[in-house]
């Protein structure tokens, strides 16, 4: 009997405080070997890592993958396959998008038969926090959900059952309910007062272009619905998470909070970081999203705080669409970005390539505190002995054009097409299986499975 069903050789593995050439073995899926030079017994099968980097799968925590009933938008199939070739093995699909949007059982139960047998790569979900659900939250707590999320903006959509912003009643009743969960509530922050007045009297004015959508989205918007929901954490005792902070001012504030005792985490999106206002100017709809990417001076700001440490949490927020909908009158388009197949390529080529920050913390924020944040460590996110073996082999040494033909999201577009990207994932293994070759693409059968909140970690999330 073999000691291993596969080692990993000779990697550049990225551990949590250092990279060092290791030989990885895995058996039945888990890590169950870190070694310098691993003895196999004869007929091991191998992958040889050498002069390859292995990072730790990425914990995708933000994707809309758009089922049930919108999977002509994204699916589970399209959308996990693209993350598998981006070298994320987990990811968590958020509420909204799909209907029923995932605010009460019985719609999370819709969305787990959407996904069951369609996913490449393993999966957790967001519960929603809307008007009207608050009796919903225990159960969706008590069926897995990892956490709730919640639009402080309108998210846009249309029809009878959709997603809908909160109110500050809703807002701050959900976040003494969430509280008494123990799960975590993440936000969207924009200030619906602020941005659909700016919206509106944009429109009057016929101001219609890229950077004028941009000047209704300011970064007070996001300051003040930031401020806001750090009071209502404060009084209620909920954690939170802020999803795709798009300026320092707002992350200023939040190290702030942190440093009073609020148990709140950050995260950013590559699409902030790896373009600017005028790419966006340039590129047109296929860049928008909300909140906009913003001018080179507040892009150069994110990297810094990112290389400070700053940055819990970089998600993809890939909120894909059909093409004819990223196309035309800028604000009339759909506000999100299709990424997720770029994140991790984006971020190491962009943050390790080009500006030498370290393997370690770009693979923190990618992985581990993801992971860590909503329940899926120690499974989940990162390379060490007894975690599944879920792992992105990468090669820093190479480049390539992103061409619109090596997409597979259902729909082929993202800003990034035309990009030269500074790294390449080569192999993505998901639970010691090789889910994704360079050479080959996916492997044809999903065959990712749900993942809830884990009970390994503080005794559970009352604890
Ligand atoms: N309805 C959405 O998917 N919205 C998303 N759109 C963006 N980010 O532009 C989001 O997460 O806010
Ligand atoms: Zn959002
Ligand atoms: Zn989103």
């Amino acid at each position: 009997m073999n000691a291993w069903d596969l080692v990993i050789r000779k990697g550049n593995v990225v551990l949590r405080d250092r990279v060092e050439q290791l030989d990885i073995g895995i058996r039945d899926g888990k890590i169950t070997a870190l070694g310098e030079h691993l003895i196999c017994p004869e007929h091991t099968p191998v992958f040889d890592a050498e002069h390859l980097h292995v990072m730790p799968g990425m914990v995708d925590a933000h994707v809309h993958f758009n089922e049930p009933a919108l999977g002509h938008w994204e699916g589970f199939r399209t959308g996990s396959a693209s993350l598998a070739a981006g070298g994320c093995t987990t990811y968590i699909d958020m509420p909204l998008n799909g209907v029923p949007p995932t605010v009460r059982v019985s719609a999370l139960e819709a969305k787990l038969a959407a996904a069951r047998g369609e996913s490449h790569v393993d999966y957790a979900l967001w519960g929603g926090l809307v008007p009207g659900n608050r009796e919903e939250l225990r159960g969706l707590a008590d069926a897995g959900v990892i956490g709730f999320k919640a639009f402080m903006s309108n998210p846009g959509g249309e029809g009878e059952d959709i997603f809908r912003e909160v109110d500050d009643t809703t807002l701050f009743e959900g976040m003494q309910e969430i509280a008494k969960l123990g799960l975590v509530l993440a936000l969207h922050a924009e200030s619906e007062d602020i941005v659909s007045k700016l919206g509106d009297e944009a429109r009057q004015a016929g101001r219609s272009g890229a950077l004028d959508f941009i000047a209704t989205r300011p970064v007070e918007a996001e300051v003040e619905a930031v401020r806001r929901a750090l009071t209502y954490a404060e009084q209620t005792g909920c954690k939170l998470h802020f999803v795709h902070i798009s300026s320092g001012e707002a992350v200023d504030i939040i190290t702030e909070a942190k440093a009073k005792g609020l148990d709140v985490t950050v995260e950013t999106c590559p699409h902030y970081l790896a373009l600017t206002s005028e790419d966006v100017a340039r590129i047109g709809p296929v860049a928008k999203c909300a909140p906009p990417i913003r001018s080179a001076q507040h892009n150069e700001r994110l990297w810094a705080l990112l290389a400070a440490g700053r940055f819990d949490i970089i998600a993809s927020d890939h909120s894909p669409s059909p093409t004819s909908m990223k196309e035309g009158a800028f604000f009339d388009a759909w506000g999100g970005i299709s990424g997720a197949q770029s994140s991790l390529e984006l971020l190491v080529g962009e943050g390790y390539v080009r500006r030498g920050i370290p393997l370690p913390l770009l693979a923190k924020m990618l992985a581990l505190e993801p992971a860590r944040r909503f329940g899926l460590h120690p499974r989940k996110g990162e390379i060490a002995v007894g975690a599944d073996a879920d792992l992105a082999v990468v090669n820093v040494g190479t480049s390539y054009t992103l061409q619109a033909g090596d997409l597979l999201y259902r729909h082929k577009h993202s800003p990034y097409v035309g990009r030269e990207m500074l790294c390449r994932v080569q192999a993505t293994f998901m639970r010691g299986k090789q889910v994704y070759d360079e050479g080959t693409g996916v492997t044809p059968e999903p065959g990712g499975d749900w993942v809830q909140y884990s009970t390994a970690i503080g005794g559970g999330r009352h604890g």
